[in-house]
Order: C-alpha cells, then sequence, then structure tokens
C-alpha cells in the first residue's frame, strides 16, 4: 500500500435519503480511499448502494454526514461553483448507457468536455483524434452513435472521459449494457487506461468476471462495505 496521499478518500460516508414511507438509509459509515493508477471495482447487489457511493465519490451527490477529500482538498466542503470548475477538470464519468449526444458524430461527442473547459480549436482537435486512437475508434471518429456497436459506443464514453486527462474516473456500471465478451474486452481497457495513464478509477459492477480486472475490490452490502482491501481476485473466487 502506498503511503502518498491518496487521490480519493472517502471518509464516514453516510447517504439517508427522506421519502413519504420513511427515510432510506442508502449508505452508511462507508470510508475507502483511491490512489493514482489503481482500478478500484465496487461490487454489491441491487440497491445496495453503488450509484449512490459513486455519485458522491464523483460530486454529483452530497453525503448525509462523511467527507470526501481529493488529495488534501475536501470536495464536500466546496461551495458549488468550485465544485463544478473542479468536475470538470480533475473528474470524468462513464455512464452505463454510454450517455452520447445523438446527433453528433464520435468526435464531436468526445470534443464536449474540451469545449466546456474552452481549450483551443487546434489542441481540441489533436486531443480528440489522439484519444479516439487510443480507445481503437481513430477509423470511426465521423460515425454517429447509432452507427456505432455498444462497445463501440462505451469506448466513445471512455474516451470523451479521458480526453480532459482526469485524475479520478467514476463509472457507474460502464458494462451492464454489453454482452459478456464485449464487457470483458471493455474492462481490459479501462484497467489498462487507469494504469497507463495514473489515473484513479473506481467502477462498480454486478458481474464478478469483471473483478479480475481490478486491483482491488469492495462489496457494498444493504451501504456497508463487507470487505475492503482485498484484492479482486480474492473475491472473485468467492
Ligand atoms: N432518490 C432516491 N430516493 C429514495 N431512495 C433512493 C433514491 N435513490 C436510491 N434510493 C435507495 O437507496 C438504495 C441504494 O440505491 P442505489 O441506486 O445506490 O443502489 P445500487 O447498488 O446502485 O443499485 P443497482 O445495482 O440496482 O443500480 C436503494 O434502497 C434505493 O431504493
Amino acid at each position: 500500500m502506498s503511503t502518498s496521499t491518496a487521490a480519493l478518500t472517502a471518509t464516514g460516508i453516510s447517504r439517508v435519503y427522506p421519502s413519504p414511507s420513511g427515510d432510506v438509509q442508502a449508505l452508511e459509515d462507508v470510508s475507502l480511499d483511491l490512489h493514482s493508477g489503481e482500478l478500484l471495482v465496487v461490487r454489491g447487489p441491487s440497491g445496495s448502494g453503488k450509484t449512490t457511493l459513486l455519485n458522491i465519490l464523483g460530486g454529483l451527490d452530497a453525503p448525509t454526514s462523511g467527507t470526501v477529500h481529493l488529495g488534501t482538498r475536501e470536495l464536500t466542503a466546496m461551495p458549488e461553483t468550485q465544485a463544478l470548475d473542479v468536475r470538470r477538470r480533475e473528474l470524468s464519468y462513464i455512464f452505463q448507457s454510454f450517455g452520447l449526444i445523438p446527433v453528433l458524430s464520435a468526435a464531436e461527442n468526445v470534443e464536449v468536455p474540451l469545449r466546456l473547459l474552452e481549450t483551443e480549436p487546434a489542441e481540441r482537435d489533436e486531443r480528440v483524434a489522439a484519444t479516439l486512437e487510443l480507445v481503437g475508434l481513430g477509423a470511426h471518429a465521423n460515425q454517429r452513435p447509432y452507427e456505432l456497436s455498444g462497445g463501440q459506443q462505451q469506448r466513445v464514453g471512455i474516451a470523451r472521459a479521458l480526453v480532459t486527462e482526469p485524475k479520478i474516473l467514476i463509472a457507474d456500471e460502464p458494462t451492464g449494457q454489453l454482452d459478456s465478451g464485449t464487457a470483458a474486452t471493455i474492462m481490459e481497457l479501462l484497467s489498462e487506461l487507469t494504469h497507463a495513464r495514473g489515473v484513479a478509477a473506481v467502477v462498480s459492477t454486478h458481474d464478478p468476471l469483471l473483478m479480475a480486472r481490478a486491483d482491488r475490490a469492495v462489496e457494498l452490502h444493504d451501504g456497508a462495505l463487507r470487505r475492503h482491501g482485498r484484492h479482486a481476485s480474492d473475491a472473485a473466487a468467492d
């Protein structure tokens, strides 16, 4: 275990959703950390709190109690404008349903986050082309999402997430809509890119087979962590 400051640290995270039929405790006292170049898998049954946890780690939702730090900075204490800026520059998200804009080509989809950062057009073009190459889609830059397979669409999603060179990647069930062979390929790509680019990645999945690609795995049950710090292969063998 590295002694350097973690890229992401969650401490004592709880999340209660108020609802007319009573409060739902979606997370209870969850703590974890994640280092650069590490891929952490969060596994757990449906309703165990994976999406809630990833949304909080990514600053998309606020915990009821507990903190999230990016390095030494507390994400959960930042004013919203600062948190938005940090999210755009340092965090990226990959979604189960890909989240691509249907009327835009693969290249234009990948370009969107660079436009939000007001990157110069020449640099945008260069980075979009390089990142599409990286995910093996150099020849598909001008195709729209409906002209691509599910696996190719998720590669566009990965390229869009990586084009800003984020420190942290949050992927909620990124292979949930893919067949098992394609899912394994996408997970392998995520693992390779996480290691090669020194990104700290958190990936949720239902699928124990995908855990072989993780550096570490934790398991959520009813909103609480059941295992922490075990190697993925230990958990996958359960
Ligand atoms: N907005 C909400 N209001 C009330 N309860 C919610 C809300 N969002 C989630 N929950 C509840 O919180 C718990 C955790 O949900 P969450 O979506 O985080 O689980 P999950 O592990 O991601 O599930 P899945 O694998 O099915 O996506 C569940 O009991 C869910 O019903």
